[in-house]
């Protein structure tokens, strides 16, 4: 990291270096840094029950034998108040003496939301609140989507031809686009908790859904909407270890329960969530998700799953993949039901568009989807 960056740019980037570790905590930086600015500890939050950005810090300033009695801490949230898996961090900070702290945002959580500062201020802490909170609600959306909403930030993952064509009629579609597009695809299946698709994919592709272009410090939980419970126990899902869930319908079918418990046999954890038509309810699944601390779920789901996603407005960014082809008609991203007017579709905000190798790489949101 560049020695000359201000402390709250490298408190984002320590934080932005926990992006595949924390999971489901919040990607959190810190630094300690003396009145004039000279770093006395720095940290990121670890994985999931291990010490949080502050405690790194601290101990970091320790190691190297630093006093940081009066000194300030910047980070990119709220020191959390609570006891969670580790002891609270506001604590932390006022037993070590530290006399000012600068952080990025109030925590989301209900269990934090302005405790830590209120806890600060009361032991003589001079809080400033404010600098790089964009950059830090960003990196933690789904942090943010899960605390507020409730249910995790969807991020939608295609990769398609220039004319918008994710497989062949015969279901062909490895592959479409280059190997570098595909890795920067593993490096958001890396960030995200969970990786869900639909039973259609499960038999057509028999995907894996799991990082393998990076090396990361955790496996994304593997979630598979399948209402009839048609994943079979060999699909490659199950070959990383890592947990295997399956959203299905409910029946007292011999054959669906026995099915069930081939799945469950491979591990796999089996919930019924059943909704109208006899599929799977998607907007209880997120909230489960969401119970069960998926931050950022990633799709990579064919035209059925998405298009019920988006038309129950349950997707919140598209994640596209353009290769420079043309594959005519075939499989389309989304299958959105026969609209007769255009004021039907389903508007959309680009944000970033990189070329990626060959590729494009686009991001886009349907408008007003991160004001939570
Ligand atoms: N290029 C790309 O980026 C990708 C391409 N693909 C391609 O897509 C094709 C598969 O697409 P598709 O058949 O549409 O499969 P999907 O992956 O979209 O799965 C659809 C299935 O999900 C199940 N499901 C359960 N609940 C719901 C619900 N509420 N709404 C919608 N579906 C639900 C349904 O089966 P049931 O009722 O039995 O549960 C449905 O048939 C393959 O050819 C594959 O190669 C797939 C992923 C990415
Ligand atoms: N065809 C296609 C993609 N397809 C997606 O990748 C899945 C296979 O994942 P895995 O088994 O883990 O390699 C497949 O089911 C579909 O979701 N992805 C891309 O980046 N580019 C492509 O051209």
């Amino acid at each position: 990291m560049p020695e000359s960056l201000q402390p709250m740019e490298r408190c984002l980037a320590l934080a932005r270096s926990a992006l595949m570790l924390s999971n489901p905590n919040p990607r959190v930086g810190c630094v300690i840094t003396t009145a004039d600015g000279q770093i006395l500890g720095q940290g990121h939050t670890q994985q999931a029950g291990g010490p949080h950005a502050e405690i790194m810090a601290l101990r970091d300033a320790t190691a190297a034998g630093h006093d940081v009695r009066g000194a300030t801490a910047y980070v990119t949230l709220e020191p959390c108040a609570h006891h969670g898996r580790t002891g609270p961090c506001c604590d932390a900070l006022i037993a070590a003496g530290i006399g000012r702290v600068v952080a990025s945002l109030e925590d989301p959580n209900p269990l934090v939301g302005g405790k830590g500062f209120a806890r600060l201020r009361a032991a003589g802490v001079n809080v400033e609140i404010g600098p790089g909170a964009e950059e830090s609600r960003a990196l933690n959306i789904g942090f943010f989507s899960r605390m507020v909403r409730g249910t995790p930030w969807v991020r939608l993952k295609v990769a398609a031809s220039l004319d918008g064509t994710t497989a062949l009629h015969n279901g062909a579609s490895q592959w479409i686009t280059s190997s570098i597009a595909r890795a920067d695809g593993h490096a958001w299946r890396a960030r995200a908790c969970a990786v869900l698709t639909g039973s259609g994919t499960v038999l057509a592709d028999n995907p894996r859904l799991d990082v393998r272009e990076l090396s990361t410090p955790r496996q994304p939980q593997a979630v598979v909407v399948d209402s009839r419970l048609q994943t079979p126990p060999e699909s490659r899902l199950f070959a990383t270890a890592r947990g295997v869930l399956i959203y299905s319908s409910l029946s007292e079918d011999p054959a669906f329960l026995q099915r069930k418990a081939a799945l469950e046999a491979c591990g796999a954890s089996v919930v019924a969530l059943p909704g109208p038509g006899g599929q799977v309810d998607l907007a209880k699944m997120l909230r489960h998700l969401g119970e069960h601390g998926i931050n950022e779920l990633h799709v990579e789901a064919g035209q059925r799953l998405n298009g019920a996603l988006l038309r129950a407005g349950l997707v919140d960014e598209l994640l596209l993949y353009l290769a420079p082809l043309l594959l005519g008609t075939g499989r389309g991203m989304t299958d959105l039901g026969p609209l007769e007017m255009l004021a039907q579709g389903q508007p959309l905000e680009f944000g970033a568009v990189e070329r990626l190798g060959a590729d494009l790489r686009i991001l886009a949101r349907p408008p007003g989807r991160a004001d939570f």
